[in-house]
C-alpha cells in the first residue's frame, strides 16, 4: 500500500486539516501518516483556540515518519509560522520527498487566522519552490500573487505570479468565486499546460474543509503514480461527492461526506483547456 504524509494542524471538529486528510486517504486507498503542527479547538462554528505544537516536537514527528517510511507523496496544510514552514521545507529535502501539493492555508471559513500574517513570504520563498503543485483558494492565491481576481485573465495572471515561485503547477480552487451556477478550478503549470475543471456549484453551506480534502485526494492519487490530469478529476469527483452528500452536523457549516466518493455513482465534470 502506498504511504502518504500530510503536514498540518489539528481540527478538534474532524471535518477539516488533519483528520479530512486522513479520512480521505483511507477513502483512496492509501496508508496516511501525519506530523502536526498546531492542535486548534475547533468546531462547525469556528476556531476558539490555536496551539502550535513546539518545533522540536515537529522535527521528531517528521524524523518519525522519515525514518520509517516510504512516502510517495505529501501534502502540507496549516503550518502556522516562519519557522514551521522552513523546518517542514528542511526535512522535505532531506528525505527527498518528491510529490509534493502545498495546500496554503491561511484562513479558516469562520475567519479565523491558520497562518500568521508574516509567514506568507516564507511560504513563498522556502516550500512553494519545492511544490509539484500548490492549490490555492482564490484568497490565498490573491495574497500570494497581489493580484486581484475578478475573471478569467486575472485568474491566470495570478496563477503565472505564482510560478514565479517555482513551483511547477499551480492550481487555483473556485469555491469562493461568485459564479451562482458553477465551481471552476484553473490548473496551470510551468510549460503552460492548463486545465479547467467545472462543475455545478451545490447549494449548501456545509463546505467545511473542502480544501483539506480536496488535496488530500490529489496527494493519495499523485502516490498511486497518476498523472496531475487523472489526480485532478478525481480529487475534483471525490469533492463533489463530499459537497453533494455533505453532513448537517453540528450547528454552523457541516463537514463534507468522505465515504460519499465509495457510495455514490460520479457525476460528469465538464472539462475543457483553456
Ligand atoms: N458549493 C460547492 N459546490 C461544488 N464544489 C465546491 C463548492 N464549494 C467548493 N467547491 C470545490 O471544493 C474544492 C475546494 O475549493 P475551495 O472551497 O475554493 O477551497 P478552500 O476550502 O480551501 O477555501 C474545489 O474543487 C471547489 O471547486
Ligand atoms: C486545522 C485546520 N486546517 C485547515 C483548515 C482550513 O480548511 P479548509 O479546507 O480551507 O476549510 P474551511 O476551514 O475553510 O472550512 C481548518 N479549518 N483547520
Amino acid at each position: 500500500m502506498k504511504q502518504v504524509l500530510t503536514i498540518a494542524g489539528s481540527d478538534s471538529g474532524g471535518g477539516a486539516g488533519i483528520q479530512a486528510d486522513i479520512k480521505t486517504f483511507q477513502e483512496l486507498d492509501v496508508f496516511g501518516t501525519s506530523v502536526i503542527t498546531a492542535v486548534t479547538a475547533q468546531n462547525t462554528l469556528g476556531v476558539t483556540d490555536v496551539a502550535p505544537v513546539p518545533l522540536h516536537n515537529i522535527e521528531k514527528q517528521l524524523q518519525a515518519v522519515g525514518e520509517d517510511f516510504e512516502i510517495a507523496a505529501l501534502k502540507t496544510g496549516m503550518l502556522f509560522d516562519a519557522e514551521t514552514i522552513q523546518t517542514v521545507a528542511k526535512y522535505i529535502k532531506h528525505y527527498k520527498w518528491q510529490h509534493l501539493i502545498v495546500d496554503p492555508v491561511m484562513i479558516a471559513k469562520g475567519g479565523a487566522s491558520l497562518l500568521q500574517e508574516e509567514a506568507k513570504d516564507s511560504l513563498i520563498e522556502h516550500l512553494l519552490p519545492l511544490a509539484t503543485v500548490v492549490t490555492p483558494n482564490i484568497p490565498e492565491a490573491e495574497a500570494l500573487s497581489g493580484i486581484s481576481i475578478t475573471d478569467e485573465k486575472t485568474r491566470r495572471e495570478a496563477a503565472e505570479k505564482i510560478l514565479q515561485s517555482g513551483a511547477q503547477g499551480v492550481l487555483v480552487k473556485g469555491g469562493h468565486s461568485e459564479d451562482p451556477d458553477f465551481t471552476e478550478d484553473f490548473y496551470l503549470d510551468q510549460h503552460g499546460g492548463s486545465l479547467v475543471l467545472r462543475s455545478s456549484r451545490i447549494p449548501t453551506k456545509h463546505t467545511h474543509g473542502t480544501g483539506c480534502t480536496f488535496s488530500a485526494a490529489l496527494t493519495a492519487e499523485f502516490a498511486k503514480g497518476h498523472s496531475i490530469e487523472e489526480a485532478f478529476l478525481t480529487a475534483k469527483q471525490f469533492i463533489q461527492s463530499a459537497i453533494e452528500h455533505s453532513l448537517n452536523i453540528g450547528a454552523g457549516h457541516g463537514p463534507t461526506n468522505h465515504s460519499a466518493y465509495r457510495h455514490h455513482a460520479q457525476k460528469e465534470l465538464i472539462r475543457y483547456v483553456h
